[in-house]
């Protein structure tokens, strides 16, 4: 049976229409879980990584605001908490969508850490966009009175950017991969928990949040899958992007992706990891290939029919 290991991008957890309250993540993610059951039940085998930019940077928020009541969490800890609620909801609904299609596996969350270097170029130059979309101008007075880090993101509004380490190791990939043939695993959410690995061997949660595409492709490598399927907003990656030459792409060679990364065709903290996650799939499976397309498509890019798909040549 042929492997798959799922990205799901922001809009399959929320949607930008309705206030991001649980209701209506579970709403969302309902939905989401239907199309991840529909391929399920073609036979093939899937693992689910799932981001949490918008989660965590809420529960920051939220955790900042209260810190008068009660302490406020670090940041790894935040990142452990949308593991959490992220993974019940899909165990839910992942569940139920199913049963109804008489298969029986169990879905379970695994809290996942991930090792990254504390020398990571990352920890210097924010780029992860967490949490909620500003203005330029609450944009410009938060930087002054929270001293954070805010930047434009890819042309739909200002967020706070945070640290982005490359994830190095997965600290609970053995258990995993022992689960994967029993069940449906959840993990590496929100790219995992980042930690730094001490001289002793002690595990230290840091301030940082990893970008799920690139842990899906660690994982993916680890678990030896099939494909990499990274499913986000838009049917196919595009060159010229938003622009009226736009021009949608069926596929891209390492040689082609590199290109249009060194021309900046992929906005950074959105596309260009993606893109990137991808590249590294392809360059360490010659004979695989990674898709990047939309949650709607996902049956069809896997037929071939749609999506953007990246292999080696
Ligand atoms: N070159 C591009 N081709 C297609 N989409 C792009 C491109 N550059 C930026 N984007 C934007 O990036 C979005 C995907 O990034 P994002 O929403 O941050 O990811 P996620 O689905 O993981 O939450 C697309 O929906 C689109 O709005
Ligand atoms: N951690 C992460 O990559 O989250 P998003 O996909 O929500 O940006």
């Amino acid at each position: 049976m042929s492997k798959i290991v799922i990205a799901l991008g922001g809009n399959a957890l929320q949607s930008k229409n309705s206030a991001p309250t649980a209701e209506g993540q579970l709403e969302v993610v309902k939905n989401t879980c239907e199309r991840i059951a529909d391929i399920c039940s073609q036979g093939y085998e899937v693992a689910i990584v799932h981001g949490n930019g918008p989660q965590v940077g809420r529960i920051l928020l939220a955790s900042e605001t209260a810190k008068d009541v009660t302490p406020a969490m670090p940041f790894d800890v935040c990142g452990a908490m949308s593991q959490g609620y992220i993974g019940y909801h899909i165990q839910q609904a992942l569940r139920y969508a199913l049963n109804t299609r008489n298969i029986n596996y169990p879905v379970l969350t695994v809290a996942t850490q991930m090792i990254v270097d504390e020398k990571d170029p990352g920890f210097t130059n924010p780029t992860k966009p967490i949490g909620p979309f500003y203005t330029e101008e609450e944009a410009k007075s938060l930087q002054e009175e929270k001293g954070y880090s805010m930047k434009e993101d890819a042309g739909r509004g200002w967020r706070r950017v945070v640290a982005s380490p490359i994830p190095k190791r997965i600290v609970e990939i053995e258990a995993i991969k022992n689960l994967w043939d029993s069940s449906i695993v959840i993990s590496c959410g929100g790219g995992g928990i980042p930690v730094v690995e001490k001289m002793n061997g002690t595990l230290e949660g840091v301030a940082a949040v990893i970008d799920k595409d690139f842990a899906a492709e660690l994982l993916a490598e680890q678990v030896d899958a099939d494909t990499l399927m990274i499913l986000t907003e838009v049917e196919k990656v595009a060159i010229n992007w938003g622009k009226p030459d736009q021009k949608n792409l069926d596929h891209m060679s390492l040689a082609e992706a590199a290109q249009y990364v060194e021309e900046g065709q992929f906005a950074p903290g959105s596309m260009l990891p993606k893109v990137e996650a991808a590249m590294k799939f392809a360059r360490t499976y010659p004979n695989k290939k990674a898709i990047i397309t939309s949650l709607d498509k996902a049956i069809d890019a896997l037929e071939g029919k749609t999506g953007t798909v990246i292999t080696f040549a």
